[in-house]
């Protein structure tokens, strides 16, 4: 276990235009924790995590592993992946086709020159533990998707290392194994304690496995928090998008209330809602926003998006909009809704116990859809917290 401190690594590649994959990105991992790089594809995940290997010539920066100083571009220090106490598990999960699973288990010991008897032991402990003890003989060809991976992980635990790197491992297998190694790593995390970096888009996967995520944006981090952090509380818009509040509702303030700030002609979609005589009608009154701010977006989970039918009252203390349904599929104990508000689509999760009206919404429906306001969360013209609240703060942004 490795405290690991990265200092200002940038990394640029060449190209028209350039491109700054890495730009003056900072991070200190203590002893033992688990970090998520999590960001949408470009942002610059594998790209750290490479330089961390040493996979890569960062342009600039420091990278110390416990007390030994791996990157320093100004000190001309880059030491090479077989120098650095470093375990990689990848998403292709990369095993050698023509070695067994023990010689594959056993190829980083083999770099580092274990001594024989010894690197013996830790194959077959480290195969113990992801559950792959029968398999040492076999060659990658003879295993499933779900072997592969933990042989993988098997592969990068065996020199039991300071840090152990994952680039989306798990992105590779089907929904059920995925849950399944998923739940083996969180417990070997907690049984080993070693130090990770785990790169992903997956959000739930970063909600699950995290002590802290780092949500990366243009090579740089945009919020690092813990997972309850940055689900309850994301501190730029950009980060709720990504979090899970996928609905964004546009409001722009009239008066003393909130109009729709969608097109123009958007209003005759929507109906009751809408303009008559060409004045929008509000649609919530005060929203716990400052007075400073006029146009907002609304933030908000599928989940906490209601509906109900058009003719019913939605109650007094939520922010009522008048919806079409677009699309409506069943979910099991829900229905997937997606309904168009004005210029907006938005996606609801209708529960059905105790509310067979839900399932049977179909397109082109009438309904009312309603979030309670202290459900949603309010950002500004720059994406940034518009709260009567203190807002979180947004680190490295
Ligand atoms: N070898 C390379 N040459 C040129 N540009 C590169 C190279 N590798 C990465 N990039 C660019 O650097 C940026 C960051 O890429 P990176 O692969 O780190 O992103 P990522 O967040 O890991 O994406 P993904 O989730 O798709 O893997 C991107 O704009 C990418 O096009």
């Amino acid at each position: 276990m490795s405290h690991v401190r990265i200092e200002g690594l940038t990394k640029r590649f060449a190209g028209k235009p350039p491109a700054v994959a890495v730009d003056d990105l900072s991070l200190e991992i203590e002893p033992g924790e688990f970090i998520v790089l999590l960001g949408p594809s470009g942002c610059g995940k594998t790209t750290t995590l490479r330089c961390l290997a040493g996979l890569e010539t960062p342009d600039e920066g420091r990278i110390s592993l416990g007390d030994q100083m791996v990157l320093d571009v100004r000190g001309k220090v880059n030491l090479p992946p077989n120098k650095r106490r470093i375990g990689m598990v990848f998403q292709s999960y990369a095993l050698w086709p023509h070695m067994t699973v023990r010689r594959n288990i056993g190829y980083p010991l083999r770099t580092r020159r274990v001594a024989r008897e010894q690197a013996r032991r830790r194959i077959d402990e480290a195969a113990e533990l992801v559950d792959c003890a029968a398999l040492l003989d076999r060659y990658p060809a003879q295993l499933s998707g779900g072997q592969q991976q933990r042989v993988a992980l098997a592969r990068g635990l065996a020199a039991q290392p300071d840090l152990v790197l994952f680039d989306e491992p798990l992105s590779n297998l089907d929904a059920r194994l995925r849950d399944q190694v998923r739940a083996q790593l969180h417990e070997l995390h907690a049984r080993l304690g070693f130090t990770a970096v785990f790169v992903t888009h997956d959000q739930s996967e970063a909600l699950a496995l995290g002590d802290r995520l780092a949500i990366m944006k243009a090579g740089r981090i945009e919020q690092l928090d813990t997972p309850e952090r940055v689900f309850e509380e994301p501190a730029t818009e950009y980060v709720a998008g990504f979090i899970g509040m996928s609905n964004r509702l546009p409001l722009r303030r009239q008066g003393t209330g909130w109009i729709l700030a969608g097109g123009p002609g958007t209003n005759e979609q929507t109906g009751e809602a809408s303009s008559s005589g060409g004045a929008s009608r509000p649609v919530a009154d005060e929203l716990p926003v400052p007075r400073s701010h006029s146009e907002i977006a609304v933030r908000l989970r599928p989940d906490d998006l209601r509906l109900c039918p058009a003719e019913e009252k939605p109650p007094a203390h939520g922010v009522a909009l008048a919806a079409e349904v677009v699309d409506a599929q069943f979910g099991g104990r829900h229905m997937d809704v997606v309904v168009a508000i004005a210029d907006s689509r938005l996606h609801a999760q209708a529960p059905l116990t105790g509310k067979p009206w839900a399932r049977s919404l179909a397109r082109g429906q009438r309904v009312t859809a309603w979030f309670a306001k202290d459900a949603a969360l309010y950002y500004d013209a720059d994406g940034a917290r518009a709260t009567a609240h203190a807002p979180a703060a947004a680190v490295g942004a």
